[in-house]
């Protein structure tokens, strides 16, 4: 007996001696189920499997063959599924750069803030808004001037952070982005920033955003990490830093210095860098930055900020550069101390100071942003420490939205003036010299049509992705059975196991350990809480034994783990970032440290790194590797 060279004839032994060739019932129909799951599925059942036949070996080599075909398909598949989906994302890439490069690269909008309770309510007659553009009556002088976008009193925060998406995205496709709050003391810059628990402002929401929009893309596999600094008169202070009385704190500098590279690339060296795996953990550190923050009682607002707070994200894609290596991006998210007339706020002593120091770095910030607009030669970035930190964000193809805020009230008409023509200098666009009406409509014309071929890119994407995932399902599933059923039976304790399954076996069925923290740990060897329980080797053993009996309900298992999302999904990208890395083992310090930041927030440890670099720090990455410490600390040390 023997399985002829093509896999759909069988030679079979007859009485008399000779052979009779039969065909094997391939069942290979691409429109039955789900197309993808039969045309490379496993086989519907053991007794499907087997056919007609009976010799164990005869449908053993047939099983083989078959599931080795399967195998070989699907990686095709997956494959050219993953080619596909690289150049839709190039695709949108493209598009969202071109409509950054329409809209320009440093927006300008203007916020107009709601009257607040405790201020008399008067009919707004200084401020007229006319679409996208505002005149300022002061007297009988009318000034207007244009922006990007204006937002009445009544916008809500969600409407702002609208405006604000699309650099995120941009962020995450690898550029520096950059968004700034400006305006008056007392104006909203904070509530833009930061908002409330009813109203999140734009910090808030990005870094949800952030994480929703990296669980959606299984194709990339991004790490973040979050640094605050504050410039305050005129120095820098780590609002992340340790307490001084912790022990990791004798091991921090905490005097950051702002350091440039050959290649321009800024690092403030000392600042203390989180990683932040989820949006819990993003708010928590934040939300601890925020309450270091200096502010101080002034005449115009209750809780002045009385420097400027700086958030930053280090986007982390490692192998999305040129030849393989790590894109490096930094997401800047900037509430500038209020510009202030220093008598009206009745500052005196170090609040005068303080507010001397913001006014001081506002007026660089201005320089430097007018410098880039008329696109000098000389772009004076050292005259202040904002200036200098915000280097490679500024400029350079970076993008930049700048929030302008003012006030409705008619007696702050002389600081909504003062706002405005710092706006204009950024934006270098003043009402007169205005676009023409036929201009704009062609420009928005250009950005609708690219906006709906970004949509077109990523609705393909997305289901491009479920592809994937069905496909790279089945592929496991078929190499599962493969060598399930076309091995001898061991003692499922003998089968030595490859790193591979167990790293699997352990995202699948522990999904907390996300894609991300395994993916970044690497082993030499598997640390003990890794190693299956004797629980879960006896489900993987009555499992597996079974799993012949069970192909058909396991079909039907992935059409609907594959519709999952959220966690589950995770978990499944994890299985795939496993895989992916399987050839780089963790090692034990790294992955133990992984899981248990995981579990930060359930009050254990956290890993958290001064970085003299400013960015992050992989073992995948030579250039990033190495010279940078991770000091690991214990939670109570920033308690
Ligand atoms: N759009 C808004 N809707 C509702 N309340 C707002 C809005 N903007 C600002 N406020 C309120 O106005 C007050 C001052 O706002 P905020 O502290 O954000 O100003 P600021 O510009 O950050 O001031 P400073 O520069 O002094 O820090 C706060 O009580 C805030 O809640």
């Amino acid at each position: 007996m023997y399985i002829s060279a093509e896999k759909e004839q069988i030679s079979l032994p007859l009485d008399n001696g000779e052979h009779q060739m039969k065909s094997l019932p391939m069942e290979s129909n691409p429109d039955s189920v789900d197309g993808l799951s039969s045309a490379f599925g496993m086989p519907e059942s053991p007794r499907e499997l087997s056919g007609p036949f009976t010799d164990e070996n005869v449908v053993q080599g047939r099983e083989k063959i078959q599931l080795e075909q399967n195998i070989k398909d699907l990686e095709g598949e997956v494959a050219s599924l993953k080619t596909k989906e690289k150049s839709l994302i190039e695709k949108r890439r493209t598009a969202l750069n071109k409509i950054l490069d329409i809209k320009g690269c440093i927006r300008v909008l203007c916020r107009i803030r709601p009257f607040l309770s405790t201020e008399k309510r008067g009919i707004q007659q200084h401020i007229l808004v006319e679409s996208d553009r505002i005149v300022i009556k002061s007297g009988a002088n009318k000034k207007g001037f244009a922006f990007d976008k204006v937002f009445y009193q009544e916008a809500r925060q969600e409407d702002v952070f609208v405006e604000v998406e699309p650099i995120l995205r941009s962020a995450l496709d690898g550029n520096n982005v950059c968004i700034l709050a400006y305006g008056q003391t007392g104006t909203g810059k904070t509530y833009t920033m930061d908002g409330t628990n009813e109203s999140p402002g734009i910090i808030p929401r990005v870094l949800q955003a952030l994480f929703s929009l990296n669980s959606l893309d299984s194709s990339t596999s991004l790490t973040f990490s979050i640094s605050m600094v504050e410039v305050y008169l005129g120095s820098l202070r780590d609002l992340l830093a340790p307490k001084p009385s912790s022990r990791a704190y004798a091991v921090s500098r905490c005097n950051p210095t702002i350091q440039i590279d050959s290649r321009g690339s800024v690092e403030i060296e000392g600042l203390t860098e989180v990683q932040i795996s989820n949006f819990t953990k993003a708010s928590w550190w934040y939300a601890k930055g925020r309450r270091v923050r200096s502010t101080s009682w002034t005449n115009v607002n209750e809780a002045s900020s009385r420097s400027h707070c700086l958030t930053r994200i280090t986007i982390y894609n490692p192998g999305e550069g040129t030849g393989g290596n790590a894109v490096v991006s930094k997401l800047w998210m900037v509430d500038l101390g209020g510009s202030e007339r220093l008598l009206k706020t009745g500052a005196t002593g170090q609040t005068l100071d303080e507010g001397r120091a913001i006014n001081l770095s506002l007026s660089a910030l201005g320089d430097v942003i007018a410098a880039l607009r008329r696109k000098k030669v000389h772009v004076p970035y050292r005259n202040s420490k904002l200036t200098q930190i915000l280097r490679d964000s500024l400029g350079n193809g970076s993008k930049v939205v700048m929030m302008v805020h003012v006030s409705p009230n008619e007696e702050d008409v002389g600081e909504t003036t003062c706002s405005i023509t710092f706006a204009k200098r950024a934006r270098a666009v003043e009402c007169t010299r205005e676009l023409s009406e036929e201009l704009k409509v062609q420009k928005e014309k250009k950005i609708s049509e690219l906006e709906d071929e970004m949509k077109e890119a990523e609705e393909e994407c997305e289901k491009l992705r479920k592809q994937i995932l069905k496909a790279e399902f089945l592929l496991s599933e078929n190499r599962k059975i493969l060598s399930t059923t076309c091995q001898n039976p061991v003692d499922e304790e003998e089968i030595p196991q490859s790193p591979k399954e167990n790293h699997a076996n352990e995202v699948l069925e522990t999904p907390k350990v996300s894609a991300k923290t395994v993916r970044k740990a690497g082993a030499n060897s598997l640390p003990r809480f890794m190693d299956s329980t004797v629980a879960s080797r006896q489900r993987k053993s009555s499992s597996e034994k079974e799993v012949s009996g069970k192909v058909r309900s396991f079909r039907s298992e992935t059409r609907s783990s594959i519709q999952i999302s959220g966690s589950q999904s995770n978990s499944y990208s994890g299985f795939r970032a496993i895989l992916k890395n399987s050839n780089k083992r963790p090692r034990y310090g790294e992955l133990k440290n992984s899981t248990i930041e995981d579990a930060k927030l359930n009050g254990l440890e956290s890993n958290i790194r001064p970085s003299s670099r400013g960015t992050m720090v992989s073992s995948s990455d030579p250039n990033l590797r190495g010279s940078i410490g991770h000091h690991r600390r214990r939670m109570s040390d920033f308690m």
